[in-house]
């Protein structure tokens, strides 16, 4: 399925990522290799403790790695500095969060479009439609979080992550507060994005049934990737995960 020529959007090379030091370090990432396709949705997945938030803090330029390389598109990521890794985060990676993170006193259109306005950004308003009747937002755009229930605050965020056309949206576990219909809009909001609008999603999840969203999985395992599929069905999932908790046991 990933199609090598439309190019890599984000890669680790080799990467550590150790945390504390002496006794009390612990080793959350031990030589992680991966390349994640422009215009593809891939979920990590792996037992509790095996890494999957530190890779994906690492590769977003929110945490740095003890060793390695890790790539945006073409920027290099480690050792970019302070006003670097601004830039990027806000310029070329989007989020989504568990929690939501909208500002509370702005409404849904401020809260999609400020990322923009902080980086002096002219808002694009075909694709600002787009996004907004794709996520059914049209008539919520000037409620205020609080007006908006769990599943609509995080389309409001899904569409802030996509408005600037990111090389790469990040979602850390974004249906983990969702009812499972509110969860399944969102997924198959993200799924449209990579398959319709070429935006390449990464997602950190627990959830078999939200991985097979993706077009790809990869495992990992005490700070490895120990396996991958591709077009996965949640059963599939769901079975290789089985076989890494027996492996490595769940913390
Ligand atoms: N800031 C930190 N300081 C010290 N240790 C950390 C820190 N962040 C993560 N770790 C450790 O690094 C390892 C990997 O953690 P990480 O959060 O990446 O795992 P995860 O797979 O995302 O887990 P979960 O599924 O429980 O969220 C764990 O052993 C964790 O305790």
């Amino acid at each position: 399925m990933p199609d090598t020529t439309r190019g890599v959007a984000a890669r680790a090379v080799d990467v550590w990522k150790s945390y504390g030091s002496g006794d009390a370090a612990v080793t959350a990432l031990a030589g992680v290799s991966v390349e994640f396709e422009r215009e593809h949705f891939t979920a990590i997945m792996g037992p509790s403790g095996s890494g999957k938030s530190t890779l994906m803090h690492c590769l977003a330029g929110l945490d740095d790695v003890t060793d390695g390389e890790v790539w945006i598109g073409d920027t290099k990521v480690t050792g970019l500095n302070d006003k670097g890794l601004t830039e990027l985060r806000r310029d070329q990676v989007g989020f989504v969060f568990q929690q939501f993170n909208l500002l509370p006193t702005l409404t849904a259109e401020e809260n999609i479009t400020l990322p923009l306005a902080i980086g002096g950004r002219k808002v694009d308003r075909a694709w600002f439609d787009t996004v907004i009747d794709t996520v059914g937002l049209r008539d919520r755009l000037t409620h205020r979080p609080t007006q908006l229930s769990g599943g609509q605050q995080q389309r409001v965020a899904c569409a802030r992550a996509l408005v600037s056309r990111p090389e790469v949206v990040f979602a850390d576990e974004p249906t983990g507060n969702l009812d499972s219909k509110s969860g399944a809009e969102v997924l198959g909001f993200l799924q449209k994005s990579a398959r319709e609008f070429g935006q390449t999603i990464v997602m950190v999840t627990h959830d078999p049934n939200a991985a097979s969203y993706a077009d790809r999985v990869i495992f990992l395992a005490d700070g490895k990737i120990v396996n991958e599929i591709l077009d996965p069905t949640a059963d599939a999932v769901l079975e290789t995960m089985k076989h890494l908790d027996t492996a490595v046991g769940v913390s």
